[in-house]
């Protein structure tokens, strides 16, 4: 049976910015420029075919006009309608005479201007970052999509800890419209950090920032892609920072006294700080070491003495307990007024609940995933200015063991043991394992250990801060992401 021919759009059709006969392959044949951005073929003004998705960029060759597009990967009939991953393509084209060509060549760069795109990045490469493959990811996913969008970069590869904080702590930021982190998360945070670090932080945070996955722990990009349906690619990365539509994030300040630390992503105390801290021993088996190591940690399940307290996000204020005691003012911000010091909101004069422990686990969490396959909070978004908390006390092991394997639907956060709720500010006091006292826990933001306890795991190795009371409050919407949305 003969297949019609596919219409592509019964969509209300995107205005043309240009349509004109040309040739292509030495065939005449009608081409538009679409105020989407796409290239099209139009015969009779009934079939069309999308030629292209998107325009990188163009170069006229003699006569003729080369333009390097996206194409929806494995596009075509099978595949139509799906939000699939993209693939570069050159499209050449004759126009029939000079004015055309030059009709062409005027539309492609007013349309490319129009667009408002980036045009000079700062790229951080983090070789040592999960697989250590961020190299090769760059070379040869990354750097040709950005190359064809006339974007210039700046490569910088990290070859030490805190080496991307130290030069965003110090950069000139009017020089860039963005830095982009080929790395996991670890290289986005310390950005973050570097950023508010600065005495010019209030324009600095606006940087936008883009994420190409290549860590073990990719939560923020896959956050992005995931709600749009892209998968979560070097590929649909990079063309989300080319395109340069960008969104706000909500920055967590973790304070103790005038100690502080920005997160973007996660804080973790109980079970789930020490399964991702401990099983670093278990490096060698890749992510397996969360499976295996949280198995062992279900079996020999440890609960800690602690207090948590909040302030809930309206329509959460029946979590807990009205706090028993008043929060303590937060001391100002010394001789380092002029860095961030964290969101002005007067936290001592909120509506503080509080619920007592044992716990099993406390997590706050601000985007949706924490890692790839970890949908952590399922209701969390970028800029609400609410810290999604998760809360495990007593839950049987089989229980637990069930909710481990629901953490890559998000389901967990259904289960009658766990307390899942939306908060604005949070006080952690976390104590001693209940079964042996005189050992504490590890508190962890954003993959970094901010403290270790006594007789924790590398209990020796130094840390940000101690292991006792510290206090989250969310500025909302502070930082800038480049998003595909
Ligand atoms: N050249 C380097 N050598 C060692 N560590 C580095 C280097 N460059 C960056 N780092 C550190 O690597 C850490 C992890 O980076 P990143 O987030 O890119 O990878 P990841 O694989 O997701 O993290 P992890 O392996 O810790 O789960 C960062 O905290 C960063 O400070």
């Amino acid at each position: 049976m003969d297949r019609q021919p596919e219409r592509e759009n019964d969509e209300l059709p995107s205005p043309a910015i240009i349509s004109d006969r040309v040739l292509v392959n030495g065939v005449v044949t009608p081409l538009t420029l679409t105020a989407e951005g796409e290239l099209r073929s139009t015969e009779s003004g009934r079939r069309k075919s999308t030629l292209a998705k998107e325009i990188l960029s163009f170069v006229v060759e003699g006569n003729k006009v080369r333009v390097k597009t996206l194409v929806e990967k494995g596009g075509g009939i099978c595949c139509r309608g799906s939000a699939g991953d993209y693939a570069r393509n050159d499209f050449v084209f004759e126009p029939l005479s000079d004015e055309s060509r030059k009709l062409w060549s005027d539309k492609f760069h007013q349309h490319l201007v129009s667009l408002g795109r980036p045009k000079k990045l700062l790229v951080f490469v983090n070789p040592f970052g999960g697989k250590k493959t961020a190299r090769k990811i760059f070379q040869e996913e990354v750097k040709p999509l950005f190359e064809d969008a006339n974007i210039q970069l700046e490569i910088q590869e990290t070859k030490y800890q805190l080496h991307a904080k130290e030069i965003v702590r110090s950069m000139d930021v009017s020089k860039y419209d963005g830095i982009v982190c080929v790395s996991g998360d670890g290289i986005l945070v310390e950005v973050v950090n570097g950023l508010l670090e600065r005495e010019d932080w209030k324009t600095a945070i606006k940087l936008p920032i883009g994420m190409v996955p290549a860590g073990s722990g990719n939560g923020m990009i896959k956050s992005l892609l995931e709600p749009v349906g892209l998968p979560c690619s070097a590929t649909s990365a990079t063309i989300s920072i080319i395109r340069g539509r960008t969104r706000s994030l909500d920055v967590a300040t973790i304070s103790q006294g005038t100690t502080k630390f920005f997160s973007v992503l996660m804080l973790a105390w109980g079970l789930v700080a020490d399964i991702d801290i401990e099983s670093e021993k278990f490096r060698w088996m890749g992510s397996a070491r969360f499976d295996i190591y949280g198995l062992q940690r279900i079996i020999c399940l440890r609960q800690y003495h602690g207090r948590i307290l909040f302030v809930p996000a309206p329509g959460f204020e029946s979590y807990g307990q009205r706090a028993s005691c008043s929060i303590d003012k937060e001391p100002s911000g010394s001789d380092k007024t002029l860095v961030y010091q964290g969101p002005d909101s007067k936290l001592e004069n909120l509506d503080w609940r509080e619920m007592k422990g044992p716990f099993v686990s406390v997590w706050l969490h601000n985007v949706p995933w924490g890692a790839e396959n970890t949908l952590a909070a399922p209701d969390a978004k970028f800029s609400d200015g609410f810290l999604d908390l998760i809360v495990m006390k007593d839950c049987p092991k089989l229980a637990l063991l069930s909710l481990m394997t629901k953490l890559s639907d998000g389901t967990h956060v259904q289960s009658p043991y766990a307390s899942y709720l939306k908060v604005k500010a949070f006080v952690l006091e976390p104590g001693a394992r209940i079964d042996e006292p005189d050992k504490e826990g590890i508190i962890d933001s954003d993959g970094e250990v901010l403290a270790r306890g006594r007789k924790s795991y590398k209990c020796d190795q130094k840390a940000l801060m101690s292991y006792d009371k510290l206090q989250i409050s969310v500025d909302q919407g502070l930082a800038t992401l480049f998003s595909p949305e």
